[in-house]
C-alpha cells in the first residue's frame, strides 16, 4: 500500500489522519460486538465478489480481515466473472433469508453483463449495509433512519470531528454519483449545511468551490481540485482514489492520488484528508458500523448511540 502523501514544509493545513480515526472507530465497534455477543447476537457480514478485479479482491480481503478483527462473523462468496445474473440473485436471496447474516454487500463494480441496480434492489433493505438500496436512499433523503452509504458516512464523521457543529456552513460536493456525491449532500443537508452539488458541467467550478467552508471532492478525476479553488481555512475531504502511472517507481508501476491536488491545496486549506490514508480506511470502518446497526435492529436492540446517524 502507498505511503501517505508527504506534507511540504510550508503546509498550513491540518492533515486528517483517516487511518487513525478509522482505527479508533473500529475499536469502539469491537466493544459493541462484544456487548451484542453477550446478548446472544454475533453480527454477520456477507461479502460477495464477482470476478477477479485486482482492486476489488484487495478490498474484499481487507473487509474480511476487519470483520474478523472486530469479532464479527464474515461470509465471503466468490463467483466467477461469467456468473449469470440469476446465480447472483439466487445467492442474494439465500443471504436475505439467512438469520446469521445481518449485512450483505456486493462488491462494485460488477463485471459487464450484470445489472448492478437489479442486484442492489434484490438485497433486503434492512441488510443493505452499503446503503445503496433505493429504500435506504429514500429514507436518508426524507430524514428517516436509514443504512447510510459507507464512504459519505465516514466523511461526515471526520467533518464532525474536525468542525463540531456544521450548521450554517457552506458545503460544496464535487461529484453527483449515487454512491458518494448524492448521499454526501443529503448528510450535509441534514447537518444544516448550505449544500451545492457541483459536477463536470457546473459553470465556474473553481469559483463555486472557493465559496465553500467544506469541499468534498468525489469526481473521479485525478488532482482536479486545485489549491486556488479552496477558500483559506476551508476543510477539504478528498474521496478520490485514482491510480496514475508512476514511472519513477519503475516500469508499469502506479501510485494513488486523490481528486484534489494535495500539494497546492494543503497550503490553503485549514484541514485536508490525504490519499491514501484519508477517507479510504473510513469506508471499511463504516461498513462494520453499519453491520452492528443492522444486527441490532434485526434483533430488536437499539443500535449504539455513537454509531447511529
Ligand atoms: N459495494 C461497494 N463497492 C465499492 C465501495 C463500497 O463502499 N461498496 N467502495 C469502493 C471500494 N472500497 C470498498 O469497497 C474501498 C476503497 C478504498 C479503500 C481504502 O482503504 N483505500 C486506501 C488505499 C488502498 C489502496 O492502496 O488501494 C486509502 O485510501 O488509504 C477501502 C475500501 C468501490 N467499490
Amino acid at each position: 500500500m502507498d505511503q501517505p502523501t508527504s506534507v511540504p514544509a510550508s503546509s498550513t493545513a491540518r492533515i486528517i489522519d483517516g487511518k487513525a480515526f478509522a482505527a479508533g472507530l473500529r475499536a469502539r465497534i469491537a466493544g459493541h460486538v462484544t456487548a451484542l455477543k453477550a446478548q446472544g447476537v454475533t453480527p454477520g457480514l456477507a461479502v460477495v465478489l464477482v470476478g477477479e478485479d485486482p482492486a476489488s479482491e484487495v478490498y474484499v480481503r481487507n473487509k474480511g480481515i476487519a470483520t474478523a478483527e472486530a469479532g464479527m462473523q464474515g461470509f465471503e462468496h466468490k463467483l466467477p466473472a461469467d456468473a449469470s445474473q440469476e446465480t447472483l440473485l439466487e445467492l442474494i436471496a439465500r443471504l436475505n433469508a439467512d438469520p446469521a447474516v445481518h449485512g450483505i454487500l456486493v462488491q462494485l463494480p460488477l463485471p459487464g453483463g450484470l445489472d448492478a441496480d437489479k442486484v442492489i434492489d434484490a438485497i433486503a433493505p434492512e441488510k443493505d449495509v452499503d446503503g445503496f438500496h433505493v429504500q435506504n436512499v429514500g429514507r436518508l433523503a426524507t430524514g428517516m433512519d436509514a443504512m447510510v452509504s459507507c464512504t459519505p458516512l465516514g466523511c461526515l464523521m471526520m467533518l464532525r470531528d474536525q468542525l463540531g457543529d456544521l450548521s450554517g456552513l457552506e458545503a460544496v460536493v464535487v461529484g453527483r454519483s449515487n454512491i458518494v456525491g448524492k448521499p454526501m449532500a443529503q448528510l450535509l443537508l441534514r447537518e444544516n449545511c448550505t449544500v451545492t452539488i457541483a459536477h463536470s458541467r457546473t459553470r465556474d467550478l473553481a469559483g463555486v468551490c472557493r465559496r465553500a467552508d467544506i469541499v468534498v471532492a468525489a469526481v473521479g478525476r485525478p488532482r482536479m481540485v486545485q489549491g486556488d479553488w479552496i477558500k483559506p481555512g476551508a476543510t477539504v475531504i478528498d474521496v478520490g482514489i485514482n491510480r496514475i502511472p508512476a514511472p519513477e517507481r519503475g516500469e508499469g508501476r502506479v501510485r494513488l492520488v486523490g481528486d484534489v491536488d494535495f500539494d497546492s491545496a494543503v497550503q490553503v486549506a485549514g484541514a485536508i484528508t490525504p490519499v491514501p490514508g484519508g477517507v479510504g480506511p473510513m469506508t471499511i470502518a463504516c461498513l462494520l458500523a453499519n453491520t452492528v446497526i443492522a444486527a441490532s435492529r434485526l434483533n430488536g436492540i437499539a443500535p449504539p448511540a455513537d454509531l447511529a446517524y
